[in-house]
């Protein structure tokens, strides 16, 4: 804030500045809150945009950041402007160790959707002191940010499960985390929690850590059965089988930002899986396997069915190993998932390297076609 009565000299002229009254004193300070807040905004926004345009090449969601950068500008106006004042301001230096840590690009743009938000609050509240639409038009602001948040992180879920051709389904384990870590370690980007048995606190503490786990590594986490579950630890989405939670539900339940996957056994499974809006589908069992003590082999010529007509991503799975994941790829998968290989393995990152390696390689058949 100025001194109450001051001279200044300007040219070698001494001039007498009229004190502020209180009323303008604290417009003032109202003013320098708006500019650094509008800033604050400005830079988040700038910082989300770039990972729109150049990290997801997303038009759209790189488009609304900049609408919302020029809506922002609108409100920055000159006498808005004139009251900055960064030598004076004594948080210029503040800083918390938080900001200096950023794990990967999640953390870096959760991070910054956090400072958007924040600052958008400070000028919905201060902005009612100076205008009061100003008030109004970032509340509007605050929402659309919120939305623009869901549909990123959405959207960069989605583009991981899309990425990911090896699909880790954990069974009970004394070294469970141990055994996923390895496997995270070996590049495994999608994991399901399944535990049949476990009791709803041992499931709630397993599963929490090991989303933490895997978030950690970039990869996603998925819990097997239980949308209550996915819900209450915050997973990336859900797996559910013909006699769990129908889709329709599960999606009222998670919104359309979350995963949701189907098991599947047949063709009709399949399309209807589609048509009830699964994300991904699990096509199997390809073999007999006692994990699914049981179930009738579907074999490989639903591989090739799956290979033909699903429009989305599908994990072959059911009895495959490092010895047979090449029959299931030259049927035509893409993608797999397995339990007991990666949970009995003794070597969980060397398998993994492997299994990647093979589900990587270039199809012969591709190789002609390109050629
Ligand atoms: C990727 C994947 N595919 C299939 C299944 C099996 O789900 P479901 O039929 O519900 O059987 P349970 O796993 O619940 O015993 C799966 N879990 N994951
Ligand atoms: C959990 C599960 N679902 C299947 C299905 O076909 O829906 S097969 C299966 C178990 C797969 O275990 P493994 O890799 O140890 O054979
Ligand atoms: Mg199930």
């Amino acid at each position: 804030m100025k001194e109450a009565d001051y001279y200044e000299s300007t040219n070698g002229v001494v001039v007498m500045v009229e004190p502020y009254s209180q009323k303008e004193q604290i417009q003032q300070v109202v003013y320098r809150i708006l500019d650094a807040n509008l800033d604050r905004t400005r830079e988040g926004l700038r910082i989300i945009e770039e990972w729109c345009r150049f990290g997801l090449n997303n038009v759209q969601l790189a488009g609304e950041c900049k609408y919302l950068r020029q809506e922002l500008a609108k409100w920055h106006t000159a006498e808005i402007r004139a009251a900055r004042d960064t030598v004076g301001d004594i948080g210029t230096e503040l800083s918390h160790p938080q900001e200096e840590q950023r794990s990967g690009i999640k953390s870096l743009l959760q991070a910054n959707f956090c400072r958007v938000q924040e600052a958008l609050r400070v000028l919905e509240e201060y902005g009612k002191l100076h205008n009061l639409n100003m008030g109004k038009a970032f509340k509007q602001m605050r929402y659309r940010v919120y939305t623009l948040e869901s549909n990123l992180m959405g959207y960069q879920r989605h583009q991981l499960l899309w990425r990911s051709h090896l699909y880790l389904v954990t069974s009970p384990s004394d070294t469970l985390l141990a055994t996923v870590e390895s496997a995270l370690k070996g590049g495994l980007t999608l994991l399901q929690y399944r535990d049949k048995n476990a009791d709803d606190t041992v499931r709630l503490e397993q599963a929490t850590k090991l989303r933490q786990l895997c978030h950690a590594y970039g990869a996603l986490f998925i819990m097997n059965d239980r949308v209550d579950l996915a819900l209450a630890i915050d997973a990336d989405g859900v797996h559910l089988g013909q006699q769990d939670m129908p889709i329709a539900m599960a999606r009222q339940l998670l919104g359309p930002q979350k995963i949701i996957g189907r098991s599947t056994t047949n063709s009709e499974e399949m399309q209807k899986a589609i048509t009830d809006g699964a994300d991904y589908i699990g096509v199997g069992p390809i073999y007999e396997t006692p994990t699914k003590a049981g179930k009738a082999a579907a074999g490989l010529e639903y591989v090739r069915y799956a290979a033909q007509n699903s429009p989305i991503p599908w994990f072959a799975i059911g009895g495959i190993d490092a010895n047979n994941i090449n029959d299931v790829i030259d049927a035509g998968a893409e993608r797999v998932a397995v339990v007991r290989s990666l949970m009995q393995a003794e070597q969980p990152t060397l398998v993994t390297q492997y299994l990647l390696s093979q589900l990587n390689r270039v199809k012969p058949q591709q190789e002609s076609i390109q050629n």
